[in-house]
């Protein structure tokens, strides 16, 4: 029964309690006591002599001032439930005391020559034995200090007159003496139950206060982090140890085109189709990270609900609950659409020319050397084909810088029209350009691209509210006949414009 294990588990406060309950029922004590040994005092005058019944009565009043300061000491210093003992013993002996004060009533106040007045006197100690049952059941020892030494001295006294009826009244004295402690010993053990009802009762409602506390501290966590979640920017969703989605956030909503009602209880791979590169359909880092147990991060693209392309970057990571196991997974997703644009447009412009989208001078180089290596090791050739606009200063100068601008944009467009997809038509400034004729190539097909590209680049040019006609200038460098390295074609093909130029410009050299 939990009373025991309860006693067991913390007993001080159970036995400071009873010391307690012994203190607070003094007071009452102390008054009937010096009532009752006033009434019986009084009354036994009849037949005690006056020295007698002061001298006990005085001694009744000492003990009772001894008790009384006692009661009052403990009321006013700070107990601990380990001075219990010291005070229960000092209670005790209070109460055996006063008991033997009681019990020498049973002598002294007990006139031989009155049987109603040795009546008042058994009446009266029986009153006060009865009385101190109530008042000392809270411990027993308290309670057998008393009750003793109070009613064994008339059980003898009574005993020893051996007529009938006063052996009669020793033995029943006796009995009554029993049946006092039995009841005593009752009365104690229904007051320590009750204790024990009480201290488990502050307990239980210690405990359920300590886990209300701790719940509404769980449901104050669980709503900030709810609110925390809900209110970032990045998505966030989470599976359960099947793969299942138990919960998407707001952004996470919006990226997938998807409401978490729509998507709970659903693996992750039937409601967001991810892809790489490639285009191959992918598993998301989620699944990756349940299936291995260890953070992952993946970057792919999915497609919104509008079909709209987006580029997502995917943080996850394993969620593990107290004792290791495996119990799901979260992620956190972000859309780097934008990010990733602005990388491509970064990578674009650092090989590209700005105002006309075209390869600049690195890439140039780069596809030159490509092409150096694959000719070499196919033992082919390839061609550069340097082009230098005629008298374009003169068309900023009359037609101002912008036509000039809008003119060469034109100029990029009609060169690439000239060429194959796999050739490459690139700015290196200004109103220079370079074509580069990727795989085999003959001198005639060189030709017939310049002849090509003069020919295009003669064609007016419409800016604006007017026009202008320019031409172009054109040298050429072959592989391996001009050069082997991009400089050396690069440098021969500009020599060759430059001839080209001195032989009166719109020609191929
Ligand atoms: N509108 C415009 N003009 C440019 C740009 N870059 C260079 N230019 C101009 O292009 C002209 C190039 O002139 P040149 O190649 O030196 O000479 P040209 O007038 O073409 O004469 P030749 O080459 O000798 O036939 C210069 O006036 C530059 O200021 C540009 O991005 N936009």
């Amino acid at each position: 029964m939990r009373h025991g294990s309860i006693e067991k588990r913390n007993p001080d406060p159970l036995y400071a309690e009873q010391v307690r309950l012994l203190y607070e029922n003094a007071p009452l004590a102390y008054t009937v006591t010096l009532i009752n040994g006033a009434i019986l005092g009084y009354i036994q005058l009849a037949f005690i002599p006056i020295a007698v019944v002061l001298a006990w009565y005085g001694c009744l009043l000492f003990v009772t001032a001894f008790r009384v300061l006692v009661t009052w000491r403990y009321g006013r210093v700070k107990r601990s439930a380990d001075e219990a003992r010291f005070w229960n013993i000092v209670y005790s002996i209070g109460a055996a005391v006063a008991g033997i004060v009681w019990g020498a009533a049973g002598w002294v106040l007990f006139p031989l020559d009155s049987i109603a007045h040795q009546v008042f006197v058994a009446f009266v100690l029986a009153g006060m034995a009865a009385g101190g049952v109530s008042v000392l059941a809270p411990r027993m020892e308290a309670c057998l200090a008393f009750l003793l030494p109070a009613l064994l001295p008339l059980a003898i006294q009574y005993l020893t007159l051996r007529t009938p009826l006063q052996t009669a009244m020793g033995v029943m004295t006796l009995i009554f003496l029993a049946a006092m402690s039995f009841s005593a010993w009752n009365f104690h053990r229904v007051i320590r139950t009750s204790l024990h009802l009480r201290f488990d009762k502050q307990e239980l409602e210690a405990e359920v206060t300590r886990r209300q506390r701790a719940e509404e501290r769980l449901f104050q966590e669980k709503d900030r982090l709810q609110t925390t979640v809900s209110s970032i920017g990045e998505g966030v969703a989470l599976i359960d140890a099947d793969g299942r989605i138990e919960y998407i956030n707001p952004a996470a909503e919006q990226l997938f085109g998807q409401r978490c009602e729509h998507v709970l209880h659903r693996p992750p791979n039937e409601m967001f189709e991810c892809f790489d590169d490639q285009g191959e359909r992918i598993a998301t880092a989620l699944e990756d990270s349940l299936h291995s147990a260890t953070p992952q991060r993946k970057q792919y693209v999915l497609y919104g609900k509008d079909k709209a392309k987006y580029v997502v970057e995917e943080l996850a990571t394993p969620l593990l609950d107290r004792l290791g196991k495996l119990v799901g997974a979260v992620s956190v997703f972000r859309d780097v659409t934008e990010a990733q644009k602005f990388t491509e447009q970064l990578i674009h412009a650092a090989d590209h020319d700005v105002l006309t989208g075209l390869p600049n001078r690195n890439l140039l180089t780069d596809r030159t050397k490509q092409a150096i290596a694959r000719a070499h090791r196919k033992h082919e050739s390839f061609a550069l084909l340097f082009v230098d606009l005629d008298q374009f200063k003169a068309v900023n100068d009359t037609m101002g810088h912008a036509c000039g601008d809008a003119l060469l944009i034109d100029v990029a467009k009609r060169l690439t029209d000239c060429v194959r997809a796999e050739d490459m038509v690139a700015r290196l400034g200004g109103d220079e350009f370079v074509v580069l004729l990727d795989g085999p190539t003959h001198r005639r097909h060189v030709e017939a691209v310049a002849n090509k590209i003069l020919h295009t680049l003669r064609e007016p040019f419409q800016l604006g509210a007017g026009s202008a006609t320019i031409s172009g200038s054109v040298g050429c460098s072959l592989y391996p006949h001009d050069g082997r390295d991009v400089d050396s074609l690069l440098g021969r093909a500009d020599a060759a414009m430059y001839r080209a130029k001195q032989m009166g410009r719109n020609q191929k050299a």
